[in-house]
Order: C-alpha cells, then structure tokens, then sequence
C-alpha cells in the first residue's frame, strides 16, 4: 500500500465534516492508498503539514479545504516534488475550478486518472500567487465584503451591485517585458488560473503550465458595457470585448499611482505603491480533472 496524507481545514466552506466521515471517504473513494489525516488550526499550519509529511512520507497529498489552505500546503511542500490534489471543500474554491476540479467528485477522479501537470506560480512583491491577483473593482469587492456583516449570496449581490456604481478608473503605469506603458483603468488583473470562484471566466486564452501569466486591464464605463463585460465573463470571451488589453508576460512591474486597492488569491495587500510579478514554471506538481486547459507545447 501506498500511503497519502489527507490536509483538511474544518473551518472551510459550510460542510462539516468529521474526521470519521473522511477517513470512511477516502477508504472508499481512494483505495490503494493508506491514508493519514492531519487538521489545520490556522496556526503554525505550514511547520504542522511539513512534519507530518516528513513522518509518512506520502507518495499522493489531498487538500480538503478552499484557497487559502491550498496555497499554505503549496507553500510548505514546495520542496517535496509531491503531486498534490485539491478536494474543494471551500466556499468558492476558484483555484480547484482552474484546476479542472469543480466538485469533490472531480478530485476522486482527479487521483484516479493521475494526470499529474506542472503548474506555475506567480510570485507578487513575494507573495506566491497560483490563482489571481487584482488592482481596483474585484479587490475593492472583496473588502467591501470582509468589511460587511452581511454575508453569502445577499452580501456578494448587494456589494458587486453598489461597486458597479461607485467604481473609479484610476492611474497605473506598467512595465512589461519589452513595453512600457500609462494607463487609466477600473480593474487590473494579473492571472495565472483563467476563473474567479463564481465561475467568471476572466482570462480566456490563460493556461497555468505555459512559464507566462496574463495582464488584463478593463476599464467598462457605460452601463452597457457592464452588461457585455458580464456576459462575457460567462461566455469566456473577454478578451475579444472592445477596451479589454491583455498582455502575457513572464515578469512585469505595475506602479500603482492613485493607490488603488489589491488583493492576491483573495486576501487583501494593502494598497501597495507598486508591484513586481515574476513566474516561477512549473513550480508545483498538480493533479487535474478532465476540463483542465494544459498548455499545447509543454
Ligand atoms: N482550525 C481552524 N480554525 C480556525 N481557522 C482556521 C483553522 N484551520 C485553518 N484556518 C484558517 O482558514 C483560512 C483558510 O480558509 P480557506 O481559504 O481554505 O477556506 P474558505 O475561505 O472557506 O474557502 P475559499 O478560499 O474557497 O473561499 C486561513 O485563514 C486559516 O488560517
């Protein structure tokens, strides 16, 4: 027998589930392997998670849990070479969707079929990125709803509607690979996966295993416009809506001149004055359900 290590967070999503109940899973959904658990308590996760690899030394890590708890094993695994595979028991698990996983059933799948892919990271003013990064409107939305007591669907609703009509363009200056460039803009969004949580598709031609990432600049401005520009996050065609520029690139630097707010993978950064993103290819080792977009050449 194998073994595999189970890395779950009990405060993710709105499903509960006890120790008991995912052992009892993984018997069922992922045999040949033993499998050992280890619960997240938000503190000191990353030094937990290592040494419990260190113990078992697992050939397979599952991660049952949203973003963030993915990004922390990311993070402490880095150097393990360990195939990992995320079982999204998150609210809106946006990084398992990039990854072809959009329901626990996909991850069980996922192990199954063992396709193992080399994904990307971002690396923002140091910060890794494996999801998506923004300036302006989305980070805005975001804090809008930390900062809110209202919460779930009514929260987001309420929220994406009054940042529809308060938004502002502002100022940034970007420095990509060979071109410089000043631009006004509502929302700058520097992407490695191709989907928000919600299933907005906003990076239509991104692929995490291609050594570059995406710049997106949007700048919607009529109402109008915003209804094209939604309709084309559900359609996955932005990038052809007129005002969309999208640039890929393997490092950049965006200046932040009217301190527009940012947030990396869902948590906010604090209006940083500029920023510097670099790829790291294939930095991880991931394994993807069937809708997965790999790179052609790689
Ligand atoms: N036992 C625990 N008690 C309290 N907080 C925890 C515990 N384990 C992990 N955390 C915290 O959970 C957060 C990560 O949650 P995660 O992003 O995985 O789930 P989510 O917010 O439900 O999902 P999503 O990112 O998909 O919206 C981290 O801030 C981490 O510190």
């Amino acid at each position: 027998m194998k073994n595999c290590l189970f890395v779950f967070n009990p405060i993710s999503g709105s499903t509960d589930y006890d120790r008991d109940e995912i052992k009892e899973m993984l018997e069922v959904k992922v045999p040949g392997y033993t499998a050992y658990l280890v619960e997240t308590t938000g503190e000191n996760d990353e030094e937990l998670v290592l040494s419990e690899f260190q113990k078992y030394q697992p050939e397979l890590v599952l991660i049952g849990g949203g973003d963030g708890t993915v990004k922390m094993v990311a993070k402490s695994l880095k150097d393990q070479n360990v195939p990992l595979v995320i079982v999204p028991m998150g609210s809106a698990n946006g990084l398992a969707k990039c990854m072809g996983i959009e329901m626990i059933s996909d991850a069980w799948e996922a192990v199954r079929d063992f396709q193992v892919r080399a994904i990307d990271a971002i690396y923002i003013n140091g910060e890794l990125c494996l999801h998506l990064a923004d300036f302006g409107m989305n980070a805005n939305l975001i804090k809008k709803f930390e900062e809110d007591d209202s919460r779930g669907m009514f929260g987001y609703v309420k929220n994406s509607l009054s940042e529809i009509f308060t938004s502002e363009s502002k100022k940034f200056r970007l420095k990509l690979d060979d071109e410089n460039l000043d631009i006004t803009s509502k929302m700058i969004v520097i992407a490695n996966g191709d989907q928000y949580g919600t299933g907005a598709i906003v990076n239509c031609k991104g692929v995490m295993d291609d050594g570059k990432f995406e710049v997106i600049a949007l700048n919607p401005e009529t109402a109008e416009d915003y209804v094209k520009m939604t309709m084309a996050f559900m359609n996955g065609d932005l990038d052809e809506l007129e005002g969309v520029k999208t640039w890929s690139v393997s490092s950049c630097q965006i200046d932040n001149l009217e301190g527009a707010e940012f947030q990396i993978d869902g948590e906010m950064m604090n209006h940083p004055e500029t920023v510097t993103a670099t790829i790291e290819k294939h930095a991880f080792k991931f394994l993807t359900g069937k809708s997965f977009k790999a790179c052609q050449t790689s």
